[in-house]
This record gives C-alpha cells, structure tokens and sequence, in this order.
C-alpha cells in the first residue's frame, strides 16, 4: 500500500479540489498518487493564448505539462534560480566565464548577458525552471539535479547539458530517527523488513520529494509505506509523531543529527549539484539554441577545468630541452595536460648567447600543488613561480560530443 498525504492537510485539500490538477504518473498500479496542480504561468499563458487564432501556437503533453510551440518567438531563453541557496553560485559561475549577468534591478525577472547575443535571462524558482522548460517557455537552465528529477518525472525532452557545475553539492536521502524502535536499523534492507510495517501501519514517510521518493522506495522493495508531503522543516515529522522517517535533501548532515536522525545504508536517492539543462525540442528545433549552447558548455567546461590546476613555472640546468624533459616526466605529479613545455633561456656570456638553462612550464592540480614544488626541488628546479588558471580550452569538449549523441545528431 502506498499514498501521499500531506502534513498540512489543508494545502492538500485545496490541491486536491483545484480545477486545474494534473496526476502525476502512476509507477505501479498499486500506488495512489495526489492529483498535484502543477501552477504553471504557462499554462495560464497557454489558455489566453488557446484563444487567439494564431496558426503558429501548438500544444502537446510532456510529463504531465502542456508543452507549447510558439514559432514566433525568435529569442534563446536561459532560466536562472531567481532566489535561495542556488542563485548567487549561479551568476558567480557565469561571472567567472565572463558571462555577466545584467539586471537592471534585483526584482526584475529578466536580464540579459551581453557577450551571448539573443539571449534573454529569466530568473525564476528552480523547479519553475524545470516545467518551464518541459512547457517550452525556456530553453536552458540551470538547477540542481534533484530538481530536475523530481520536477521533469523522467521527461526524455530534458537533456543535460553539464551534470557537474560544482556548486548545489547535496544528496536526496531517507533519514530515520537513532532512537526507539530503529536504534539497530542502519541499512534500508533491515527498515524494509521490519515486522513493523503492514498494509493497515504502513512505513509513513514524509518528503517533498513526491515524485522520487515513491519511485525509489517502491523500485528497492520496500512495501507497505505512506508518504505525505510539507514544503520545508521535515525533520520534525518523526520526532512531531507524523513520520517514521524522512526523504530529504542533505549537505552537510546537521539538519539531521540536530534532530536526532540518520541516513541509512542504500538510502542514498541520488547525489546532486547544479547542472546545465536544456529542452531537447529546443535544442534540435529552436534557431540559434544549439550553437549558443556550444559557447556556454565551452566557457563551463574550460573555466571549472582550469580552477582545479595551477600553472607553475620554473628554471632548471640542463644540456638540452629533451634532457630536462626527461627529468620532469620522470615525476609523477609533473605530467601536466600534455606534458611539460620546456624552452630554452638565452643567456649573453663572454664568448657568445647560449641556453644555460630552461624554463618548465606544467599544469598542475590544486591539491597536488606542493608535492609538485617538492619534486621540482628534487630534479633541479628553481625561482619556482605559481599562477593561477582562468580557462582550459581543449580541442573539442566531451560533454560536447556526448550532448550531439544524446540529440541524436
Ligand atoms: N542542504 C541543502 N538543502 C536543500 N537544497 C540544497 C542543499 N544543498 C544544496 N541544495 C540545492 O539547492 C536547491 C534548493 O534551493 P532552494 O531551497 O533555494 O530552492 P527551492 O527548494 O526551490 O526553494 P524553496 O525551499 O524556497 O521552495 C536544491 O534543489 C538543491 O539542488
Ligand atoms: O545537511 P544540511 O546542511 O543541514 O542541510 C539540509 C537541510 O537544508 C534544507 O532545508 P532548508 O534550509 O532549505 O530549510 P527548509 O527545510 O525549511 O526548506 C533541507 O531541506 C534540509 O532540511
Ligand atoms: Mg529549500
């Protein structure tokens, strides 16, 4: 047996008796789910517009969002976190890429970024983000991952573009209380079989995760669970008496031990940080999205290559530029990208100018900075100097060749 209710059972109610509800997608015929109403702006959009007799508008069903085609619309369409804890990691990133966001003022929605012509920024809340690009108001985005799951249901029209945009780290977890009856509980297997658990006392689970966490737990075997459903501060549920346990996202774990509860072993939902997302349609349809997309995933890629390396710089004696070479490949944290560029430094003596000695040039990453320093030491290296890398472009991006393929391109 399985449902979702809600802690606040008014909120419920008044989900369950909206006109417009829309149901999400059954993962078993044994599970129930609440008809959610999915309060899109594009939907309201979508009926004003239904009206007109523009011959150009078309809808169809994408994940449970009406999706819509409105071929007039010549602009690409980023969409951004408009507040919380992903908006300003956000536009750090695009800073650092040289892609500055312009806003007139902070509560405007819409900006632009003036280096990627056409482009119009639309700051908006992630999971707004997510069934915007599922109703074809925007084209990109950029959200958790965890979003993307729970708001895009598996949509095949979501694509992502760069799953690793390293900021937003945090994982969708079940939680239990450390106390009571689940004092010796510390996997999901041992939860699941707990004799506990029957079709009239169900495992009650709270989340806000109404997609994901019935999907997980069903498809790892767990029966007999409820779910019910709150906007924030889940972790009370156990302790308030309304859950057994929770499905919530964690960073860095204090929420949890605060409050007296654990994760469990294979309880992990999945792992998340923010990602580059893109409307398939968009991406294969929309004049200009795949190229703009290109420029976006290169500076991406080739900036957050760059911050984990240094570039070091150093002198060494040396009869020639293949013997110094030689000496620097044969340390292990002095490999570099391609290995080592060594030229030759002209010194004027006495007789004539000749190459005394050489400059090295190496990437190095971040934490292996001083290993690096050590070894150079050992092989002869001097006036070792450290700079700092703002981009890395290689020949071509893999997540690049990878996006083609996943377009069926
Ligand atoms: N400890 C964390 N708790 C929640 N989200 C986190 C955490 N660490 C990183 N994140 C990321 O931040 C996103 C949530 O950001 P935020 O809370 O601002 O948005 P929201 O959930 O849409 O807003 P709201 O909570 O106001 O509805 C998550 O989807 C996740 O990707
Ligand atoms: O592992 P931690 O670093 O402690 O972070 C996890 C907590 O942060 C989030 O809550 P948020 O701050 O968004 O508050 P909310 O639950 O009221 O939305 C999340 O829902 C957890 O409660
Ligand atoms: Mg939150």
């Amino acid at each position: 047996m399985s449902a979702v209710t809600s802690l606040t059972s008014l909120s419920f109610l008044h989900r369950a008796s909206s006109p417009r509800t829309t149901s999400l997608p059954a993962i078993a015929p044994s599970l129930s789910y609440p008809r959610v109403c999915t309060k899109l702006a594009s939907t309201v959009t979508c009926c004003s517009s239904s009206s007109s007799s523009s011959p150009s508008l078309s809808a169809s069903v994408n994940g449970g969002v009406e999706r819509r085609t409105v071929s007039e619309r010549s602009a690409i369409r980023l969409g951004l976190p408009s507040k919380g804890r992903m908006a300003a990691d956000t536009l750090e990133l695009l800073k650092n890429c040289q892609l500055s966001v312009k806003q007139v003022n902070p509560r405007q929605y819409v900006a632009e970024i003036p280096q990627l012509s056409n482009l119009e920024v639309w700051f908006q809340r992630p999971k707004d983000i997510v069934r915007k690009l599922l109703s074809g108001d925007l084209d990109l985005g950029m959200v958790g991952l965890d979003t993307v799951g729970e708001y895009g249901k598996g949509s095949d029209d979501l694509v992502i573009v760069h799953d690793a945009l390293g900021y937003g780290d945090c994982r969708l977890s079940l939680a239990i209380p450390g106390y009571g009856i689940f004092e010796n509980i510390n996997s999901l297997e041992e939860l699941a079989q707990m004799s506990q658990w029957s079709e009239e006392r169900p495992l009650r689970v709270a989340t806000g995760f109404t997609y994901l966490g019935p999907k997980f737990l069903k498809e790892n075997g767990v029966k007999h669970v409820i779910f019910s459903t709150a906007d924030g501060a889940l972790e009370a549920a156990p302790a308030m008496g309304i859950a057994d346990a929770i499905l919530d996202l964690v960073s860095s774990g204090t929420t949890l031990r605060e409050n007296n509860l654990k994760e469990i072993e294979g309880g992990v939902v999945l792992e998340s940080e923010a990602v580059l997302v893109g409307s398939r349609e968009s991406l294969t349809k929309r004049n200009g999205v795949l190229d703009t997309t290109h420029e976006i995933l290169e500076r991406f890629e080739a900036h957050l290559r760059a911050i984990g390396q240094f570039m070091v710089t150093a002198n060494m004696r040396g009869s020639s530029a293949e013997e110094v070479a030689e000496r620097v490949l044969s340390q292990p944290s002095l490999s570099g990208l391609q290995g080592p560029t060594v030229s030759p430094v002209f010194c004027k003596s006495s007789q004539a100018v000749q190459a005394d000695y050489y400059a090295i040039v190496v990437c190095v990453p971040k934490k292996a900075l001083y290993k690096s320093v050590q070894q150079l030491r050992a092989i002869g290296g001097s006036g070792v100097l450290i700079s700092p890398l703002t981009y890395i472009f290689d020949e071509e991006t893999p997540r690049w060749k990878e996006l083609l393929s996943k377009l069926g391109l």
